[in-house]
């Protein structure tokens, strides 16, 4: 960390491996962009949704100094994750001659930086990325990692790269726009972390939830800087999920198959916390995990008015649908479950009956 980002209070959270990068996280921090961006870069595309068009222009003019900086608007959340949405980039980028040395911001939410990932990884075969995540989600997760994505009709994120990004710039100052629905769902990302590995994230906020999803607390930066630790170890590991990665797919098998049957009308935190509580079950049922843990799961994701159930009568549906989600090999469902708080493991080829009984237990 150099004096400088010191005496501002940036934390600094390095990720390793063949494409290092840093994750900076602090306050009113956005003049660090050019440093992520690096040399050489003269265009930029600003990709942002609609919900941000204002501060996307107060970006784009700080940068127009510097930069030629195009503004690509696209729609909001998961309609933002289509192809068509990537293509309307690429022709932005085409058409302005973007060269190898130009650069792709992703400026939003995880939809808008996993589509934005997306167009940087595949447009010239890659160009320059910083991520700069404007939600809780984006801040702990999305933004992090290189995992970039799109939707297809059949299902979640089915088509995508691992590319990672030059630089991610975590600025609280952004989140001042965003609704506590929109806070609280990103939660769900950090109480994966939290059950996955980092036990006193549970605890913060088992000791005072107002406090640690208020974004001007010590709390709330402290359980988001142990989220982006955490998921910064595990991709510097394991960047293209052979192995250790998967473990920030918990709740996720469910989760994605809510959101697709919800033609995504759920939030993604949302869909997770179900998911997760499912997991958790499967975990239980299968004799792993203690009831108490499994308990632990409610009571925490209550506390933060996320949802624990979901309609028993649309288990065949998402059966079908959890057969494509990445984790599966050959027809074979492989789970991420629990042994205990922090003892991630796999359950590869549970039977139907099992799963349906842990469905069972999240139904209403
Ligand atoms: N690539 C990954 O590793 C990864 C990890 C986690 C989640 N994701 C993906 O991220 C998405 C979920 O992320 P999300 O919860 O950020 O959803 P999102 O991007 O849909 O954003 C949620 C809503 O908040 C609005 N918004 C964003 N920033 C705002 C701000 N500062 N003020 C006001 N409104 C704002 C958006 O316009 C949107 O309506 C899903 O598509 C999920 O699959 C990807
Ligand atoms: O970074 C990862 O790896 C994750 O699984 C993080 C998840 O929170 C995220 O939602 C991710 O996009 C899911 O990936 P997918 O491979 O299941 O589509
Ligand atoms: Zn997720």
């Amino acid at each position: 960390m150099t004096d400088e980002t010191t005496d501002r209070g940036i934390t600094t959270i390095e990720v390793t491996g063949t494409d290092a990068y840093t994750v900076e996280v602090g306050r009113t921090i956005l003049d660090r962009i050019p440093a992520a961006l690096g040399d050489n870069v003269s265009k930029v595309l600003l990709v942002h949704p609609p919900t941000l068009a204002e501060k996307a222009e107060a970006l784009r003019a700080s940068l127009a100094g510097r930069y030629q900086v195009l503004l690509a608007e696209i729609p909001d959340a998961e309609t933002g994750k289509r192809v068509e949405v990537a293509a309307f980039c690429w022709q932005i980028m085409g058409q302005a001659d973007f060269t190898r040395t130009d650069a792709v911001i992703g400026f939003g939410g995880g939809a808008t930086t996993d589509v934005a990932g997306f167009v940087a990884a595949t447009f010239l075969r890659g160009v320059r990325l910083v991520q700069v995540p404007t939600t809780v989600a984006g801040m702990v997760d999305a933004a992090i990692g290189g995992k970039t994505g799109i939707n297809t009709n059949e299902g979640k994120n089915l088509v995508g790269s691992f590319y990672a990004p030059a630089g991610v710039i975590v600025d609280f100052d952004l989140l001042d726009t965003l609704s506590k629905n929109e806070i609280l769902a990103g939660f769900a990302e950090i109480v994966k972390c939290g059950f996955i590995a980092e036990p006193e994230i549970l605890d913060l906020i088992e000791a005072d939830v107002d406090r640690v999803t208020d974004p001007s607390t010590d709390e709330f930066r402290r359980v988001v800087e142990l989220s982006i630790a955490l998921k910064a170890r595990v991709v510097s590991e394991d960047f293209k999920e052979g192995g250790l990665r998967e473990i920030l797919n918990y709740g996720h098998t469910l989760g994605h198959a809510i959101e697709h049957a919800e033609r995504y009308q759920w939030r993604h935190g949302a869909a997770v916390a179900v998911g997760m509580m499912f997991a958790a079950e499967l975990s239980r049922l299968a004799g792993r995990l203690p009831d108490a843990v499994a308990d632990r799961h409610r009571s925490i994701l209550d506390s933060l008015s996320l949802p624990t159930e979901y309609p028993v009568g649309r288990w065949n549906t998402l059966l079908a649908t959890m057969k494509r989600d990445k984790k599966a090999r050959a027809g074979m469902l492989r789970f991420i479950v629990l042994d205990d708080v922090a003892k991630p493991t796999v359950l590869a080829g549970p039977e139907t009956s099992l799963l349906f009984t842990a469905y069972q237990e999240i139904g209403s």
